[in-house]
């Protein structure tokens, strides 16, 4: 790749999940697409193949609504055939005691403020997961790999276990020259995003992503973005979605 060629970085937060739709709160929970998150992960592919924009590589989480998701993007692009490297590391932030909880009832009996610091602070976890909680990982064979499976997280957290996959794995596709497509979380991807921004951590609490919408960073070869906070491929559509799941929890 030549020093003028920028690399290609696409993120794409699942498609609407059944819980989305449920105003419930997710984390580490393996909840399904709806019919609507469905049709917004064909739409996202469609807007890949339109963009002209293809992806070499897929990196998902070990969850289905992320697996999904990009599986049925990359049908809509005809690159179903591209490897594929999945990680816990790139799982959704866990929701700890909030896992299946509505985020309307836990706005209005906490307050704004603590819902806010709860759902959107950098450093603020929720309080733990009973390990006897019907919506509790830590006996799920499927992190049987883990020294640890989390209890809670906040957004500092699922940085830290972020970064070293990104630095041992998915930055290393990047520079390869190969455009790297990663399908996440709204929280795993917000991670990313401070990260490449280099959004403080006072300022990422302002910062939502929509799902299903493609995300594409372009970045230079010190990995930064060659245009602060990416290009949606449907700008007019992720100003709407985002706006929606920051307003998520009010009546
Ligand atoms: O519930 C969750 O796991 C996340 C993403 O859906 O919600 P929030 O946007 O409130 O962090």
């Amino acid at each position: 790749m030549t020093a003028s060629t920028n690399y290609k970085l696409i993120l794409l937060r699942h498609g609407q999940s059944d819980w989305n739709e449920k105003n419930l709160f997710t984390g580490w929970v393996d909840v399904p697409l709806t019919d609507q998150g469905r049709a917004e992960a064909k739409r996202g592919g469609e807007l890949l193949v339109e963009a002209g924009i293809l992806p070499d590589v897929l990196y998902t989480s070990r969850l289905k609504r992320a697996i999904v998701t990009a599986n049925i993007a990359l049908e809509a692009a005809d690159r179903d055939w591209i490897d594929v490297k999945r990680s816990w590391r790139l799982n959704e932030r866990h929701y700890g005691a909030l896992q299946g909880k509505d985020k309307t009832q836990i706005r209005e009996e906490f307050g704004d403020d603590q819902f806010m610091l709860w759902r959107r602070s950098y450093d603020t976890p929720p309080p733990e997961l009973d390990d006897s909680s019907e919506w509790s990982q830590a006996k799920d064979p499927r992190y049987a790999d883990l020294a640890s499976v989390p209890r809670t997280e906040c957004l500092k957290d699922v940085l830290e276990r972020f970064l070293p996959y990104w630095e041992s794995d998915i930055s290393k596709d990047v520079l390869s020259g190969r455009t790297v497509m990663v399908t996440a979380h709204g929280n795993s991807l917000r991670a990313l995003v401070k990260h490449l921004d280099g959004i403080s951590d006072d300022d990422i609490a302002a910062l939502n992503i929509p799902t299903g919408i493609p995300l594409v960073y372009e970045l230079d070869e010190n990995l930064k973005p060659v245009k602060a906070g990416g290009t949606y491929l449907d700008a007019d559509a992720a100003a709407a979605a985002i706006e929606a799941v920051a307003n998520q929890g009010k009546k």
